[in-house]
């Protein structure tokens, strides 16, 4: 069987090699005559798997995509042709959500605000929605969930609608799909009017799709004195995104929030399980065979921690500034999808085990680090 990889995915060989041949591939320069003798395609969010890209591929029995994101797959196409599809629903929620979190808490740390009594407005609530919420539950910051779809299935009550969110929020956190029409689009569901609309400096966070947000309106409401808070991710048109932009933005990022190893590396899994599935061969391989172990794994904690010691764990393990700094510093020179490409190792908060002293060891927990009790005695 042949199988090719989008360079920039790890762990290829070490899952499927024993499933077939592995060859690599540039996953924005992917050309249709590279698929005729292929059975199985993994890819990322960067290639876009539709008709033209096809045009070749008569062995194909597989795609699979190591994102939850499925706007760049014509899933209809695929299932047309039978070629089995797969994506990674839920692999980098943690690490998703871990961004999002050490962005809290850099922007409480600069500003000098105090997270605890805010209103964090998540709009979507699936995989990552669900996870920051859980993560952030003894944090003392109240969360109004924004998910309608979700409401119309019956399964989240307490769903609060967009427009009450985002004028009562003052940090709003966006997990939505890119969905281009219909009543629950999500293209510019942030448009001009509604960034009007919304409170003097509302910290927004993007880690879903650049296209959640009107760029250009933002810009132009940025430029003309609407003061916001920008946390983004994600852009309209990467890699050539509206560099105009960064200036306003208290950190920026390369759409790297879900790249921890472990997020990276859950993906592959996921595509090595679909396709053991389809072949009907055991997944025997872990994932946890394949990581190193991290830098850093343990820390004591004492009697008392405040909201800035929080903040301090965190960031020993995760600090966004790191990522702002990488991508203010080198764009122009590396470009969008080189800095993508060379994203330096990043974990997640679990793999930090914490001697807990405090009497937080529950807010630790659900944070997502590897709390161990300590009494004094
Ligand atoms: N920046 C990154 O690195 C990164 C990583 C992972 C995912 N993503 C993006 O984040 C998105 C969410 O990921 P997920 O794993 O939570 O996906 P998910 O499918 O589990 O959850 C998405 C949720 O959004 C809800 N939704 C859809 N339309 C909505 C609307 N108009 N308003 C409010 N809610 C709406 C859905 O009902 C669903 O519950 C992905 O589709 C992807 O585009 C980005
Ligand atoms: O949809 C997703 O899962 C993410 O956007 C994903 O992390 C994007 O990363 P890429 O596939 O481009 O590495």
């Amino acid at each position: 069987m042949k199988i090719l990889a989008d360079q920039n995915m790890p762990l290829v060989e070490e899952f499927f090699s024993d499933l077939g041949e592995v060859r690599r591939f540039d996953g924005r320069n992917l050309q249709a005559s590279s698929l005729h003798d292929v059975d199985a395609l993994l890819i990322r969010s960067v290639t876009k798997v539709n008709a033209d890209l096809l045009e070749h591929a008569k062995q194909l029995q597989f795609v699979g995509t190591a994102t939850i994101g499925i706007d760049h797959v014509d899933t209809q196409l695929l299932a047309q042709r039978d070629i089995a599809f797969t994506n990674a629903p839920g692999c980098n929620a943690i690490a998703v959500a871990e961004y999002v979190i050490s962005a809290l808490y850099a922007y409480a740390q600069e500003t000098d605000t105090c997270l605890q009594g805010k209103t964090l407005g998540i709009v979507g609530v699936g995989n990552i929605g669900h996870c920051l919420k859980e993560k952030l539950a003894g944090t003392g910051i109240n969360i109004l969930l924004c998910d309608p779809l979700r409401y119309e299935q019956g399964d989240l009550p307490e769903h609060v609608d967009i427009d009450t969110v985002l004028s009562t929020a003052d940090i709003l956190s966006f997990h939505v799909p890119l969905i281009k029409q219909g009543e629950h689009k999500t293209y510019h569901l942030l448009d001009e009017s509604r960034l009007k609309k919304l409170k003097d400096s509302t910290l927004i966070i993007n880690a879903s799709r650049g296209d959640v947000i009107d760029n250009h309106a933002l810009l132009k409401l940025l430029q003309n004195g609407q003061r916001l808070e920008l946390v983004l991710d994600v852009w309209e048109n990467e890699p050539n995104i509206l560099t105009d932009l960064l200036p306003y933005t208290r950190f920026s990022s390369v759409h790297i929030a879900g790249h921890s190893l472990e997020g990276k590396a859950r993906g592959t899994q996921m595509l090595y399980d679909g396709l053991c599935d389809l072949l009907g061969k055991p997944a025997n391989k872990q994932l946890e065979t394949f990581l190193p172990v991290p830098a850093l794994t343990k820390c004591r904690t004492e009697k008392t921690l405040t909201e800035q010691d929080l903040g301090r764990l965190v960031h020993l393990v995760y600090d966004i500034r790191r990522d702002d700094g990488l991508m203010r510093t080198n764009l122009a020179s590396y470009g969008f999808d080189n800095l993508r490409k060379n994203y330096p190792p990043r974990r997640e908060f679990s793999t930090l085990n914490i001697d807990n002293m405090s009497e937080h060891g529950n807010v630790l927990a659900m944070l997502g680090f590897n709390v161990i009790e300590k009494n004094e005695d």
